[in-house]
């Protein structure tokens, strides 16, 4: 009723004279009615007051005990209403699985069998290996224990420690009747248990009899059970035969308890207050459950914590866990803000056995189109990755594991016979010659003629996507690019011109930094923006991504990122973008070499850790065999012999400023050389800007491009030019070297 009057009273009392009243003092609340609305708030349930206006419900104040402290549905809806469809509210409704979840998945099953065999195994060895001293100890203890059994035994059918103590105090009491009442009780305790003893004697005796007559093994068995039980019995109690295997627990299994306990150590003032105040405010929507080799709890942090915060302070988690910190991994878990998905594993991620990846099969294959494993979370989950309409960025501190990350790409992408591949390794290693025989161009070290021809292929990407960008035209008007993308169909049509390019550049800093570093960065920037859709794929990896070397238009164009084990804050957000630090997205967690290959993937959701698999140059290898079977039969094998860009413009830019040269001049201004070499060969000149002409002769160091004076109508004039000694010591220079090759 809730202190609405009944205006058609039966006893002609006229509430309403009241109403007022009533009102102001107090609200009656019809505390059955209530709890039916909150148990069942549907119309027409058994219960529900149907009377009472909806709005009314939420206003009133329950009492402690009807409030209900389970946990909160997650996402359900906010309001209930009639015409939710029936559908709707089925997919509200979440049932618990039948199975518990490690017996569901095989891979969950499979990891908690691996991690009990694992615990079995190892205590197998640890005693197996101390059998010898066992055996001495046992051999020591076991005739005492059989002097000691055998006196324990008497002393029991004797019978004499039963009622000792009462008999005892009544002896000195001087009350021999209750002395005699117990002396008679524990005559007659004694003589079944001499019966009894007796027996087990016989008993015994016609056991050895049977084995001393039976078969040698017999006697061995006996003995194998007999002499350890003796020797149990004989050791001092704080001697134990065996050694214990284990100091302390060497896994602590998740609970509520520890979860809410660690969640209130973070000195996170809303969570501590909230807790104050309610002890529930931290709930637990799902139990908490085995999940893979490690434990899951799902967790409703109290209203108004952001599950991001508790992300941030993974540290302070671990430290109040008492574990190790790549043992406890926090994410946000869908839902909604506040929920929070705690992962701790059995064993430190850094301890676990990644497993082998599936592209080494046999049988695997790769369509650069579709996703392909690529690294595992720390609960052993393939992680898949794609890279058509991708570019990446790989940044990390030396011996993070950024090339074998990076090498795990292209070897993908050497799967996919279609890929055409061209890249630069310049730390100059040879991490990654094992790719040759399926690469079209390959450079490696940081020599200035490798960063020339280096910057050289940026120049050449640019007019690649020129060219792909005309073809893009072409194939959209003959409706073949419906979004003015590359489709699988035209990545596979041969003479498209567009199948997929894979473009990658190792250690990236060090052309960033030399002296093509400027014109590399701006004109890399317009290819990753123009590429993406036009089948360009640019791989980056590089040990220090701030914009000196990483110009941050590139860092800002590149839609996939890995950020593998980092020294600060600043390479961090370099690398994974602003505020991914404060965010709790920290790459700074991971040990370089110790944890080589961790890192924080982003681009594909939400950035998650994860360990790129670990592919050896021996299984490397084994992967390009198949790669150069799989191109072979699809004809893209490149020729070893003629690693040039098939489309670049063939020319020989010094030897066609020595033609057009003019007469008797000791220098000229690019932008007369430019029109002559425009004149000589308008198809790949045509256009040419004094700016281009000085930035095409940067691989020529003998050319040096500064100011040239002239006098125009009398006037002074100064422009960027070249000298002619400088031109013709170039072309010597070239042709020694080429003699000597
Ligand atoms: N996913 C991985 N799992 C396990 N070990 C790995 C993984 N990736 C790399 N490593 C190991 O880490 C070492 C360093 O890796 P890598 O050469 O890729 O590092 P880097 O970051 O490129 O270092 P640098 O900048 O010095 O070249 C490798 O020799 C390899 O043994």
């Amino acid at each position: 009723m809730n202190g609405t009057p009944d205006r058609d009273d039966p006893n002609g009392f006229d509430w309403s004279k009241y109403e007022d009243e009533v009102t102001d003092v107090a609200d009656v609340v019809d505390l059955g009615a209530a709890r039916a609305r909150r148990g069942a708030p549907t119309p027409g349930d058994p219960g529900r007051d149907d009377d009472q206006p909806d709005d009314q419900a939420d206003d009133d104040g329950y009492d402690a005990e009807s409030v209900d402290d389970g946990p909160g549905r997650d996402g359900g809806l906010v309001d209930r209403a009639d015409d939710i469809p029936a559908e709707v509210l089925q997919r509200q409704q979440h049932r618990r699985p039948i199975l518990a979840d490690w017996a569901r998945s095989r891979r969950a099953f499979r990891a908690a069998l691996r991690h009990k065999l694992k615990d079995v195994g190892y205590v197998a060895a640890y005693h197996g290996v101390r059998l010898p001293k066992y055996a001495a100890k046992t051999a020591v203890w076991a005739p005492v224990g059989l002097f000691r059994g055998t006196g324990r035994a008497l002393r029991w059918a004797s019978a004499e420690e039963g009622n000792w103590a009462l008999r005892q105090a009544a002896a000195q009491r001087g009350d021999a009747d209750a002395w005699l009442k117990l002396d008679a009780r524990r005559q007659r305790q004694s003589t079944w248990r001499w019966w009894v003893l007796g027996a087990s004697a016989a008993a015994m005796a016609a056991g050895a009899t049977v084995v001393a007559l039976g078969p040698e093994w017999w006697r061995y068995a006996a003995a194998a059970v007999v002499v350890p039980v003796l020797a149990r019995v004989g050791r001092p109690a704080d001697k134990p035969l065996t050694d214990r295997v284990s100091e302390g627990t060497r896994y602590r299994k998740l609970t509520a308890e520890l979860v809410r306990r660690a969640l209130t150590s973070l000195q996170m003032a809303a969570i501590n207050s909230a807790v104050a105040k309610d002890s529930k405010a931290i709930s637990f929507p799902v139990d908490i459950h085995r999940d893979g080799p490690g434990h899951l709890a799902v967790v409703d942090l109290p209203y108004g914590v952001e599950a991001s915060e508790v992300v941030a302070r993974r540290g302070k988690l671990a430290s109040a866990m008492r574990l190790p910190l790549d043992q406890v991994w926090p994410e946000p878990a869908p839902g909604h803000t506040g929920r929070l998905a705690l992962w701790v594993g059995y064993e430190p991620a850094s301890a676990m056995k990644q497993p082998a990846w599936p592209l080494l099969s046999a049988s695997a294959k790769v369509d650069v189109f579709k996703t392909f494993p690529f690294a595992t979370t720390p609960r052993l989950d393939a992680v898949g990755i794609d890279l058509m309409f991708r570019n990446y960025l790989f940044g990390g501190q030396p011996g993070s594991g950024k090339t074998f990350a990076l090498r795990d790409l292209i070897l993908a992408a050497a799967l996919d016979a279609r890929v055409e591949i061209r890249g630069y390794e310049l730390k100059g290693v040879g991490d990654f010659a094992v790719l040759s025989p399926v690469m079209a161009e390959y450079g490696n070290g940081f020599d200035d003629d490798t960063l020339a021809r280096c910057f050289a292929f940026i120049e050449w990407l640019y007019e690649e996507c020129r060219r792909r960008s005309k073809r893009i035209e072409h194939y959209a008007k003959l409706g073949k690019a419906p979004e003015n993308k590359v489709t699988p169909e035209l990545a596979s049509l041969k003479g498209s011109g567009l199948h997929p390019l894979v473009a990658w550049f190792d250690e990236l800093q060090e052309l960033m930094t030399s002296k093509y570093g400027k014109d590399a960065g701006e004109i890399l920037e317009k290819v990753i923006k123009l590429g993406r859709a036009l089948g360009v794929i640019i791989l980056i990896g590089t040990q220090i991504p701030d914009k000196d070397n990483l110009p941050t238009g590139i860092t800002r164009n590149v839609n996939s990122r890995f950020c593998l084990s980092v020294a600060d804050q600043t390479a961090n957000d370099m690398i994974l973008g602003t505020s991914a630090y404060k965010n709790g997205y920290r790459a700074t967690v991971f040990q370089p070499v110790v944890e080589a290959g961790w890192g924080i993937l982003a681009g594909f959701g939400k950035p998650s850790p994860v360990r790129s698999f670990y592919v050896d140059t021996t299984a490397a290898e084994r992967i390009v065999a198949r790669a150069v079977a799989l191109r072979t039969g699809a004809g893209t094998l490149p020729n070893p012999e003629e690693q040039t860009r098939d489309t670049a413009p063939a020319f020989d830019l010094l030897g066609d400023l020595a033609r057009i040269w003019p007469a008797g001049e000791k220098a000229a201004w690019n932008e007369t050389l430019c029109a002559l070499l425009a004149e000589l060969r308008p198809d790949v000149y045509a256009g040419w800007e004094p700016a281009q002409l000085s930035t095409a002769l940067k691989p020529h160091g003998a050319v040096k491009v500064g100011d040239v004076g002239r006098r125009i109508d009398g006037k002074a004039t100064t422009r960027r030019g070249i000298k002619h000694a400088d031109l013709l010591t170039a072309i010597a220079e070239r042709d020694r070297k080429q003699r000597s090759d």
